[in-house]
Parts: structure tokens; C-alpha cells; sequence
């Protein structure tokens, strides 16, 4: 590159790259209104401010810089890339963007951690997330995936009190534990997530090495009107890795920002993040042979009742320019969808696609979808006005429907499917999933000792009622699971009383700064 004899970072050399495209300044400078600046509005004591417009346009823009943070999923990064067709899935949908092996549609693609607020910490054991918005030919797909193959409840109702308990208490304003536990053993249905979550699985290594599930059974239609259920995964071609829990903690007394640096400075390297992606496939006639919901978000779909479908890759290849532009507006939604993919039809998806597009509108506004990195490549709406952005507005088009001066006209899909499953779901939560996790999906007994100890250091935390109600919950899941973490948590409790005991008070160091008292005498001799 063009600095010699140093190695320097895509991170480090972010301001150096710019001088070097730039090797004049980009311009002159100008107040908001584009009046140039004259270097003595840039000086402001002694003189007088309020006749100072420079002044008054940096303020009042400075305290206007931020909007809401995303109530979920606030520390973010992304970037820009494209989604390859790799193999021949026209059975299955007649999706455009799905079709004609070698074809490439550009993608922005966000990662976040769940719960962590917007200057949080990546290393936190969190889920992780990863939203895809696909700029089809035919309308922007947005898929949404998760870093965990499974979701913690079937009801939307759901969703405000997970959030809550998840995130900081109302008076500590801390992550707790407690309300943390009590809702998952409350509602057990949360059992399997919250395995994924305190395994290997709940710390990847970094966004690049992660795999990604969208998690719902979609529904996809072919051309020939026959319907298919599938579920999505992104199967990363660096394959899977992770942290422990020791590792991410050495990592984030030096770095909460460690998963978006190592995603810039790969892409800033030219070493690409790629994913696979492939579906898991059932057709209508094996959706009824099955013994068990394949819609339900909280559990994954039994072995060898169903079978995987290579689709394409997805390759990352350019950071954006400007974070703020390309991902604080990013808005994804789940209900953005393409012919060719009818989409979910249970019951929380139903609730996702109302929840996206309220969350966007108070976050972003009602005109969200025209700022520029969620703007569709083809667009003709009756929408009109309201805050801006409204860009071009759709100029001097009627702006009624239906009319008969040439406004923007419907079109029949005539592949669309005629009828829509209707699917009924219940609360009842199997715990044998759970235990097949702890022994099969676990693979080996340092990732149970990794997983139990992960349990039992969020436990110490937690009201010992609320302990209770775990130990129960897995002692009816698995014997040695609940066993060993009954162990751990004793003694993990045990060495808490113990070093609480055995600490001395810290000593207080002098405060080297000036004071009345430790002026030295100057005037001693
Ligand atoms: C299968 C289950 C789910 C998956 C895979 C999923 C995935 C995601 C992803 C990837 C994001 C990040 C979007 C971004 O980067 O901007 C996100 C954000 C969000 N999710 Fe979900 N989610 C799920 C369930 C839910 C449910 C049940 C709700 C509520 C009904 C919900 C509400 C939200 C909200 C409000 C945001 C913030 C969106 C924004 O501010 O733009 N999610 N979700």
C-alpha cells in the first residue's frame, strides 16, 4: 500500500486514506445556507456572537445530531455488498432474485448486538443479529436473521417484556440478572435460546465468523403454483468460531468496538466476509407428515425431516462512507418481501411486520423509505408529503387512485398462490429439545463445562428465589445439567463470601493534584 515500512490498519488509516484521495482541500467552507465562511466568523471571543450565523448554524445543528437510538439492536455496524445466485432454485420460488444462476443484486447488510445500547460492548454475550436488505428488481427483500437458529417466543405479546427484562432495570440502571431469569423460567419457552445463548454460540468471534438464521419457515412459491417451506440459514465461509467468556473479557478491557474493526479492516483489506446461503426445504406434503410445528420460532425442525437447498453466497466488498447515512438510518422490516416469497404465517411474524414499520416511523419518519439507503431501485407509490425527506414527491403525478390519467398502474401476478395456509399455534413448551441440546449439540465436555460455567457466573448475580426456579427448571430438563450447575453455583457463591471475607479495604492513594494543603513552600528559607 502506500505507506512504506508501516503496516497500518484500514481502521487506522481511515483520516490518512481520505488526505491522499484529497490532496488539496475538498473546498471552502460554508455556513448552512452555503455563504462562505471568512476565517474571522471562525474566532468568537471578543466579538459579538449573536451576529454570528456561523456560530449559530454549529450550535443548533451540533444539538440536533442524534435521533433515537434503536430500541434493540442499537451498537451497529455494516456494510455494502452483493448476493450471488450459485445454483438453480427455480423450483422452489420464482423469486427474481433467486433466479439465473450468476446473477448478482447488491446488498446493505447491518450487524448489531441485541441488547446492548448504542455505545455498548460487542463482547458482551448477546445475541448477535444480521439484516440483509436485498435491492431486487422487484422491490427491496429485507431478511433479518439471528446469531442463534432459534427464537425465545412464539407470541408477539411477547416482545415489549423480553426487551425489558433483557435490558436495564428501572432503578439499578444495570443489566440484571434476575428479571433476566425470572422471565425465561416464567415463560420456559425461552429454555433453547438461552442454551444457544450461553454456549460457544453466544460469543462469535467477530461478525465475519458467525452464521446467521432468519429463524421463521417461510413460504416460497414456484411458477408451477406449488408452495414450499423453508428456513434460511447463512452458513459463513470462514467457518463458525468464537470466544470464551476469558477471551471476550481480555478483549474488551482494551475494545468494546472489536466486532466492527475486525469487520472494517477485513473489508478494508480486500479479505471479503462471505456467507453461504442455503434453505432447508419441506414441501406441503411434508409439512403435514411431521410430529411436530415446524412453524414454531422457539425450536428447530427434527433431523431428517427435511432436506438442504444450496442457494447463492453473499459477499461483503465495501465499507461505507458514512455511518451515520448508510446504517444508524438503515430500517429494516421483515415485511418487506418480493413476489415469489409470500413470506412467514405465524403468529410473530404477523406481529414483526406491524412492529418494524412503527419502530421506523418514530425513530426515522414516516418517510423513511426515501432516504437514500433504503430507497427501492424502482419506486412509483401514491404516497405523498408528510416531513421530509420527499425527495422528488412523484412531481406533478395524480396522486389519487384509482384514476384515469395515467397514474401508476397495478399488474397481476398470475403465479401468486390462490390460497394462504392458515396455521393455529399453542403455548405448550416441550423440554426435550433442551436436553437434546445439552447432550448432541453440545459435541464434547469442554463445551459443557464452558456452557454450565457460563450458566453459573449469570446466576450469581440473580435473587436466590429466582435461582430456585432455574435449578428446577433444569432439573427437569436433565439431571447432570442440573447437577453440576447446582456445583458450580454453590461454590461459586462459597468463593464470593470467601474473597468478600479475605479482601482488605483498598488502600487510598495520594492525590497528586494541587491543594491549599500540599502547595509547596516556596518562602521556606
Ligand atoms: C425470529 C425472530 C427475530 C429475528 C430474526 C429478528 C431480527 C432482527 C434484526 C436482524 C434486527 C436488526 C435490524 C437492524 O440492524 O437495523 C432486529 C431489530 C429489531 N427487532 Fe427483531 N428479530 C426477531 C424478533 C423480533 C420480534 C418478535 C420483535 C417484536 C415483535 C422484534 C422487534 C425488533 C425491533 C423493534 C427492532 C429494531 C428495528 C429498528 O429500530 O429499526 N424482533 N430484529
Amino acid at each position: 500500500n502506500e505507506y512504506t515500512n508501516v503496516t497500518y490498519q484500514p481502521v487506522q488509516r481511515q483520516l490518512l486514506d481520505f488526505k491522499n484521495h484529497h490532496p488539496r482541500p475538498i473546498g471552502l467552507w460554508t455556513k448552512n445556507a452555503g455563504e462562505p465562511v471568512d476565517i474571522r466568523d471562525t474566532i468568537t471571543i471578543n466579538s459579538d456572537l449573536f451576529s454570528n450565523q456561523l456560530l449559530i448554524d454549529t450550535m443548533s445543528t451540533k444539538n440536533a445530531e442524534r435521533i433515537p437510538e434503536r430500541v434493540v439492536t442499537a451498537k451497529g455496524t455494516g456494510a455494502f455488498g452483493y448476493f450471488e445466485v450459485t445454483h438453480d432454485v427455480s423450483k422452489y420460488t420464482y423469486a427474481d432474485v433467486f433466479n439465473g444462476v450468476g446473477k448478482k443484486t447488491p446488498v446493505i447488510v447491518r450487524f448489531a448486538s441485541a441488547f446492548q445500547n448504542k455505545g455498548g460492548s460487542e463482547l458482551a454475550r448477546d445475541l448477535k443479529t444480521m439484516a440483509i436488505k436485498f435491492y431486487t428488481e422487484e422491490g427491496n427483500l429485507d431478511i433479518l436473521a439471528l446469531s442463534i437458529p432459534v427464537f425465545a417466543f412464539k407470541d408477539p405479546m411477547m416482545t415489549r417484556d423480553m426487551n425489558h427484562a433483557f435490558t436495564r432495570n428501572p432503578q439499578t440502571n444495570m443489566y440484571d440478572f434476575t428479571s433476566f431469569y425470572d422471565l425465561v423460567t416464567l415463560r420456559p419457552s425461552f429454555g433453547q435460546a438461552l442454551f444457544w445463548l450461553m454456549s460457544d454460540y453466544g460469543i462469535p468471534n467477530g461478525y465475519r465468523k458467525m452464521d446467521a438464521f432468519p429463524i421463521h419457515t417461510y413460504e416460497l412459491a414456484s411458477k408451477h403454483g406449488e408452495k414450499y417451506y423453508v428456513r434460511f440459514n447463512f452458513r459463513t465461509e470462514l467457518g463458525f468460531s468464537n470466544l470464551t467468556t476469558a477471551e471476550a473479557a481480555a478483549i474488551q478491557s482494551l475494545d468494546l468496538d472489536y466486532f466492527t474493526r475486525d469487520l472494517y479492516n477485513a473489508i478494508g483489506s480486500g479479505q471479503y466476509p462471505s456467507w453461504k446461503l442455503e434453505m432447508d426445504v419441506m414441501s406441503l406434503h411434508d409439512l403435514k407428515k411431521v410430529d411436530y410445528n415446524p412453524f414454531d420460532v422457539t425450536t428447530l425442525w427434527k433431523n431428517g425431516t427435511f432436506y438442504t437447498v444450496p442457494i447463492g453466497r453473499l459477499v461483503l466488498n465495501r465499507n461505507v462512507k458514512n455511518h451515520f447515512r448508510d446504517i444508524e438510518q438503515a430500517a429494516f422490516d421483515p415485511g418487506n418481501l418480493v413476489p415469489g416469497i409470500p413470506g412467514p404465517v405465524d403468529f410473530l411474524f404477523r406481529g414483526r411486520r406491524m412492529v418494524y414499520r412503527d419502530t421506523q416511523n418514530y425513530r426515522l419518519g414516516r418517510n423513511h423509505n426515501k432516504i437514500l439507503v433504503n430507497m427501492p431501485l424502482y419506486e412509483k407509490t401514491y404516497v405523498r408529503d408528510g416531513r421530509p425527506p420527499t425527495n422528488l414527491n412523484m412531481k406533478n403525478a395524480p396522486n389519487y387512485y384509482p384514476n384515469s390519467f395515467h397514474g401508476p398502474v397495478p399488474y397481476v401476478d398470475e403465479k401468486r398462490p390462490l390460497k394462504k395456509l392458515e396455521v393455529l399455534e399453542n403455548n405448550v413448551v416441550d423440554l426435550a429439545p433442551m436436553s437434546y441440546f445439552y447432550n448432541h449439540i453440545l459435541e464434547d465436555e469442554a463445551q459443557r463445562q464452558r456452557f454450565v460455567a457460563n450458566i453459573v457466573m449469570t446466576l450469581v448475580p440473580v435473587t436466590p428465589p429466582v435461582v430456585q426456579r432455574v435449578m428446577k427448571l433444569f432439573h427437569l430438563v436433565d439431571d447432570d445439567l442440573s447437577e453440576r450447575v447446582r456445583t458450580g453455583y454453590e461454590a461459586a457463591i462459597a468463593a464470593q463470601e470467601a474473597a468478600a471475607v479475605a479482601t482488605p479495604p483498598p488502600a487510598v492513594s495520594s492525590r497528586r493534584v494541587p491543594s491549599a494543603q500540599s502547595l509547596p513552600k516556596r518562602d521556606s528559607k
